[in-house]
């Protein structure tokens, strides 16, 4: 487990810039964990206090119950080899081939030409990259390099991957087919992952649980799933937004929606749902129950990793007390529920 107990990064120049204001974080064993933020959000401070590639100017960093920010330097290299780390830019060194960057860090540590061999050919093999083992760097996609590097990180069988942007250098099937490496390496190894980016979509690709932070400061975490479908801090919305629309369709919005009920008028409700709430035949049960009707106007199903979750725009008919009464029950059921405003009659 990776605990950040009230971590603060000040770094002092000309001018001071807090990086870090006390942030607290809790990341499981096995998950795969987010950390989402605009430039100059602190990330990479953050990412790199967990290792303590970075010092924190105060607060306590834990992991698996030892206190890295005790630790003197000796203490520190040993326990980083537990802890392998990826980057945007690679990291790679030029003049070594794919074997030898891999080979590296085994090489550090002392361990012998056949252990080398041995652990080299199994990551090649993790990664897909056996048959570009002589390759130099400079000849390999950005997608292989970011192999390498992977492959490297995990020479030294650690139990933490850091990842500080690693997709953010690579196209968008690129992107993908790493987040997929790092799921399955995630899946077969067990390895907790702590993933760094500025992209929605990667966190919505692979992440169990993510965390937004804004000028330092952690503005919400959560699992994935729950802040998609209810985000709570206006940056997580903004952050939202950019991967699911769940605006009003310009169409809907131009109906003349009011804000009370009124006679003629019919209710206007969003309707989200996730998981298996995403079966509840709300629409049927409401028609048959208050003998109303019900209109679809927009709906939208999206996928987070294997979990369902959507939404849907309807329109309410009947007298008022109908729509009141239909609306008390929707708010009973276990999906998320709101009433957009009223809209007149045969619009
Ligand atoms: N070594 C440093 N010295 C002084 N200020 C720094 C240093 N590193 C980062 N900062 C400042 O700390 C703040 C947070 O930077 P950080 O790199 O952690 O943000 P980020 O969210 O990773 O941004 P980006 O996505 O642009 O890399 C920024 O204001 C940055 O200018």
């Amino acid at each position: 487990m990776i605990k950040l107990e009230n971590i603060t990064k000040t770094y002092d120049g000309k001018a001071q810039v807090h990086a870090l204001k006390g942030v607290n974080l809790t990341i499981e064993d096995g998950e795969i964990f987010g950390i989402i933020g605009k430039s100059g959000a602190g990330k990479s401070t953050l990412v790199r206090c967990i290792n303590m590639l970075e010092r924190p100017t105060s607060g306590n960093v834990i992991i698996d119950e030892k206190n890295l920010t005790n630790m003197t330097d000796a203490q520190l290299r040993a326990e980083r080899k537990h802890i392998g780390m990826i980057f945007q830019h690679f990291n790679l060194l030029s003049s070594r081939t794919v074997f030898d960057n891999i080979a590296f860090p085994l090489e550090l540590i002392g361990a012998s030409k056949e252990a080398i061999q041995k652990k080299v050919a199994d990551l090649l093999e993790l990664v897909g990259l056996t048959d570009r083992q002589f390759n130099y760097p400079a000849q390999l996609s950005g997608g292989q390099k970011q192999r390498v590097g992977i492959a490297r990180a995990l020479a030294s069988d650690p139990n933490i991957l850091l990842c500080d942007e690693a997709t953010s250098a690579l196209d968008p099937q690129t992107t993908k087919s790493i987040l997929e490496l790092l799921k399955d390496i995630n899946q077969r190894l067990g390895i907790t992952i702590v993933i760094i980016t500025h992209e929605m979509a990667v966190i919505k690709e692979i992440c169990n649980r993510v965390a937004v932070i804004e000028g330092g400061v952690i503005k919400e975490a959560g699992r994935v799933v729950d802040v998609f479908t209810n985000p709570q801090s206006q940056t997580m919305k903004d952050f939202v937004k950019s991967v699911i629309n769940m605006e009003l369709p310009a169409g809907i919005a131009k109906m003349g929606i009011t804000d009370q009920p009124a006679p003629g008028y019919d209710m206007l409700v969003r309707l989200r749902f996730k998981g298996a709430a995403t079966n509840e035949p709300v629409v049927a049960s409401v028609v048959q129950r208050f003998h109303t009707y019900v209109s679809v106007l927009y709906g939208n199903i999206d996928y987070i990793q294997d979990e369902p979750f959507g939404y849907l725009i309807v329109v309410i008919m009947g007298s008022m007390e109908q729509q009141a009464k239909a609306f008390e029950y929707i708010k009973e059921l276990p999906i998320g529920s709101e009433v957009l405003g009223y809209v007149p009659r045969n619009h």
